[in-house]
């Protein structure tokens, strides 16, 4: 299957294809969805911050508005990137967390961090450039990774307070520098909730938008200690059963999909596919 979405730079002086607007209150939508045609969109009363030519859906050259406040149009509204995952096509949130993505780095490298000067957009490559430094800067992704610890039929799940009420999770964070992969998980898991793991075990990445996380996804066995959670990050944490579990993440996230894996194992349920 050919993917219906690529990513692409493309010149902002060439007329026509679809746009996205992104306000700080997320992306404009109507009934027909969050594309509008491009034209008619910058004819709209929009305060437009830059353009950026972004990819292709569908063969069609997609570009996005970063608008520097939010207006008013007819007949629309605005909606968050998280609603667009939550519910509707998984293609278009993922046109919509790229378009994100670009839109919050873009404007958040408009000056140089080297000399404070104004940068430019570099033609045909996703960089933005100062030319007295000659120091191109690039998208920014932070590596996180995110594990479930497991104990036979049991799963170890915690709540940030940060989460909707009632929902527990896999723990997660973020690396730093210095560290491997491995390293960053074991020391997240200490740290959370003084938990030792072993044979930690890659099960897949996912993209995650908000703003700009590269989630490592790995499974880990508990090898020793009781659960103490980390003031301020963690509000409880707990071993749960597979067969007795509380509200789970959102569907598509890899903390489902790493959750739904063991489950499946344990109970010889077919396997879940990560969504990409
Ligand atoms: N897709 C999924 O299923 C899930 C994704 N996540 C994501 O994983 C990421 C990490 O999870 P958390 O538990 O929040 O991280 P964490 O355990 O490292 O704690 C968050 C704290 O890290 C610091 N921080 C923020 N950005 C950072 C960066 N780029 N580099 C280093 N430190 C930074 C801040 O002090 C922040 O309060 C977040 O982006 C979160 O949204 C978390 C759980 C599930
Ligand atoms: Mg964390
Ligand atoms: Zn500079």
């Amino acid at each position: 299957m050919t993917s219906r979405w690529t990513t692409a730079v493309l010149d902002t002086d060439q007329p026509g294809g679809w746009a996205v607007a992104r306000s700080p209150e997320g992306f404009l939508f109507d009934d027909n969805g969050a594309l509008f045609p491009r034209e008619w969109l910058k004819r709209q009363d929009l305060s437009i911050l830059a353009e950026h030519g972004i990819g292709h859906l569908d063969g069609e050259p997609v570009y996005l508005l970063e608008l520097r406040s939010t207006s008013e149009v007819p007949g629309c509204n605005w909606k968050g990137l998280r609603a667009f995952m939550l519910d509707g096509d998984h293609t278009i949130y993922k046109v919509l967390g790229y378009a994100a993505q670009i839109g919050t780095w873009a404007r958040e490298h408009r000056f140089c961090g080297n000399c404070g000067q104004a940068m430019t957009q570099v033609p045909r490559e996703r960089a933005m450039y100062c030319q007295p430094c000659d120091l191109r800067s690039y998208p920014r992704i932070s590596p996180s990774m995110i594990v479930l610890v497991t104990r036979g039929d049991e799963v170890l799940l915690a709540r940030s307070p940060r989460f909707v009420t009632g929902v527990y999770s896999t723990l997660a964070g973020f690396a730093e520098p210095g560290e491997s992969a491995e390293d960053c998980l074991i020391r997240e898991v200490r740290e959370e909730v003084q938990i030792e793991v072993k044979n930690i075990q890659y099960m897949g990445s996912q993209c995650w938008p908000f703003p700009h996380s590269m989630m490592l996804g790995f499974h880990a066995e508990y090898a020793g200690g009781e659960i103490v959670c980390q003031e301020d990050e963690i509000e409880d944490a707990q071993w749960f059963n597979v067969h007795d579990l509380p509200p789970l993440p959102a569907s598509k996230s890899i903390a489902r999909y790493l959750i739904d894996v063991y489950v499946a194992r344990r109970l010889g349920h077919a396997e879940p596919v990560l969504p990409g």
